[in-house]
Formats: structure tokens, sequence, C-alpha cells
């Protein structure tokens, strides 16, 4: 089940609130300017499938937010249990950054933790299969797959040369909790 968990970013251990409903979802991110929708993924895709695969199954939908949006390019991660550099791609998203184009990201199978940093609070959004989460650029964020990902998930670019991250260099992602296995 999809959630929200907002926390002062003083106090980790003891969340200001938890949201389950989509409604509260989507209205309490809109409020800080995250896009939270629940789309319909219906291809059954496997974690650890191709792009290629993964694109041409979702190619509606992915037309639909290139030409609502304007986004340039797309590609996917697609992650399971077995991949050999699962550490090493896990540990590539764990720290804060922030990249200088919204991070658009379709969930299509499994589910992954995204934490917002936003002014004083932390938005920790579990993000599951059939949820599209729109991140304005500039927004302070980290994300984490888990120990053993499994998940697939699209990612809409809108600058051509794709996914870059700046790193705050701020260690708050690590008082925060991580993905449950
Ligand atoms: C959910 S896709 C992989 C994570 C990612 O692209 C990103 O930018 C995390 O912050
Ligand atoms: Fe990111
Ligand atoms: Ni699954």
């Amino acid at each position: 089940m999809s959630s929200l968990t907002v926390y002062h970013q003083s106090s980790p251990d003891v969340p200001n609130k938890m949201l389950t409903h989509l409604e509260d979802i989507a209205s309490t991110l809109g409020a800080v300017g995250v896009r939270f929708e629940r789309w319909q993924a219906a291809a059954k895709i496997q974690p650890g499938a191709s792009q290629d695969e993964v694109i041409a199954a979702y190619r509606p939908q992915i037309d639909q937010l290139m030409r609502e949006q304007g986004y340039v390019t797309v590609d996917v991660v697609s992650l399971n249990k077995d991949h050999p550099q699962k550490d090493e791609l896990r540990a590539k998203f764990l720290d804060e950054h922030q990249h200088g184009e919204d991070e658009v990201r379709f969930f299509v199978a499994g589910r992954g933790l995204f934490s917002l940093h936003i002014d004083d609070y932390v938005y920790a959004v579990l993000c599951e299969k059939n949820d599209l989460i729109s991140v304005p650029a500039g927004t302070r964020h980290w994300f984490d797959m888990g120990e053993f990902p499994h998940f697939v998930a699209i990612r809409l670019f809108n600058n051509p040369e794709g996914w870059v991250a700046n790193f705050t260099g701020d260690e708050i992602a690590s008082r925060f909790p991580r993905l449950e296995d």
C-alpha cells in the first residue's frame, strides 16, 4: 500500500503524520508542489525486464506524459534482488541530492521509498506499482530501493542529457528510516 509519512527534519523517530489514502497523500504532497497520482500499470512487467520491453508495454502512457509536459527523453530502472550491482545502485540514490529538472517516475512494478526534504520537513513517500510522482526541480531528496530491490520505474526527463544528480553533502538521509524489506 502506498503511503506518506511526514516528519520534522529534527525528529526522524517520531512521525508527525502517516497517510495511506490516495486523496490525502495527493493533497498533502500537492500543497508542497509535488504531483502524485494513481495511474493504471496494466501490462504485467517483472522487475529485471529490459528497458525496451517496458517502454513498448507503456508507450501510450509515456507518449501522453511527453506530450502534456514536454519531456524529451525516457529511460527505465528495472531491478530485482538478483542484480549483481544492486548494492552500488542502491547507494547511488541514498544520499540527499537535487536535480536541475523535475523528477518524474511512473512505477509499473514493485516499490521504492522517496524521501523529500522540503523546508523543515521530510515527506517519505512509499511509491508502489501504479503511482506517478513528479518532484519539482531543485527539491532535496533521496531514494531507497531496499536491500533486495524489486521495482520497475519509468523515468521521464526534460533534459536531453538525462539523469544528473547534485549531491548536497547533507547527511540527513542517514538519520531517516530506510525502505523495510
Ligand atoms: C525510482 S527511479 C531511481 C531513482 C532515481 O532516479 C532518482 O533520481 C532518485 O532520486
Ligand atoms: Fe533523484
Ligand atoms: Ni512484484
